[in-house]
């Protein structure tokens, strides 16, 4: 089930370097929201504080709340696992287990949390997650061939497979098809568009057609120079920052007068 995330005053730390700062911000569930903005101004950075991959580096930390449907998860006591397989993340480049058969990569996040299923249930697992990944019907007849045998397009979307198959809340995207060509890259687009029937969807974005094509929300990020911390801009809807933004550095962006 979808669930809606809210930042609160969110400082995000690697060490003493304060990346990210002061970020409110409310993510509606069965939506998509875009980040976009400049590079290092921290996209990427606020992104994974969203389900806690941030903490995986050494001294990354941060200050304030972050809500999965009003319960904070960085709260004492949760476990950052438990969030992981609720907020799911696809990466820049698409990153099956090279030497997995496609079904056992679908099915990678049951094995990783060590859940035992009976062969009918694995095998309802892997179709749904894949007709959900708009990938059936170009893998049905190879589930056993490994997943590394897929075209980049085809392996970003068993990626997404992957996420989807242990049923999480919200789906992080960190630029999807950065690596991929443009046909890949619209079969994508147009599965994240299915996607928020039934998820929160969020993505990292540096192309602006995109975030204007997929997203409903976009949110702008920007940096006051090197050194300073990132911050959120503007927030609205995807429209009305791409025509009619209400700060000068928004329109700035999206008219492509920097960055
Ligand atoms: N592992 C790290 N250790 C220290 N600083 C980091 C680390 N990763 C990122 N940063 C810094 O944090 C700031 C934000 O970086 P981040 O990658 O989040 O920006 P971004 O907006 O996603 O950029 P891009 O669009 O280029 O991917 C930058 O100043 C960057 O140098």
């Amino acid at each position: 089930m979808a669930k809606r995330i809210d930042a609160v005053d969110l400082n995000v730390y690697y060490g003493k370097f304060l990346a990210v700062e002061g970020v409110n911000i409310n993510i509606e569930p069965k939506s998509v929201t875009a980040f976009i903005g400049p590079s290092g101004c921290g996209k990427t950075t606020f992104l994974r504080t969203l389900n806690r991959m941030h903490e995986v580096l050494p001294g990354s930390h941060v200050k304030g709340n972050v809500l999965l449907d009003g319960d904070d998860i960085y709260a004492p006591g949760v476990d950052p696992v438990t969030i992981r397989s609720q907020v799911g993340m696809v990466f820049q480049r698409p990153n099956p287990f090279p030497t997995m058969s496609i079904r056992d990569n679908v099915l990678a996040g049951f094995k990783l949390n060590g859940k035992r299923m009976s062969k009918s249930d694995s095998d309802a697992v892997v179709e749904k997650s894949l007709r959900g990944a708009n990938l059936w019907n170009e893998v049905k007849d190879r589930l056993e061939k490994p997943g590394s045998g897929l075209s980049g397009g085809q392996q970003q979307r068993l990626c997404i497979a992957r996420t989807i198959a242990v049923e999480p809340a919200v789906i992080l995207m960190d630029e999807p098809c950065s690596a991929l060509d443009p046909i890949s890259t619209l079969a994508v687009e147009d599965l994240i568009n299915e996607l928020k029937n039934q998820y929160t969807v969020v993505i990292v974005t540096h192309n602006m057609q995109q975030a204007a094509r997929v997203s409903e929300k976009t949110a702008f990020f920007n940096i006051a120079g090197t050194g300073k911390p990132g911050k959120l801009i503007e927030y609205a809807e995807t429209s009305t920052i791409f025509n009619n933004p209400s700060d000068q550095a928004t329109e700035d962006y999206v008219s492509g007068r920097f960055g």
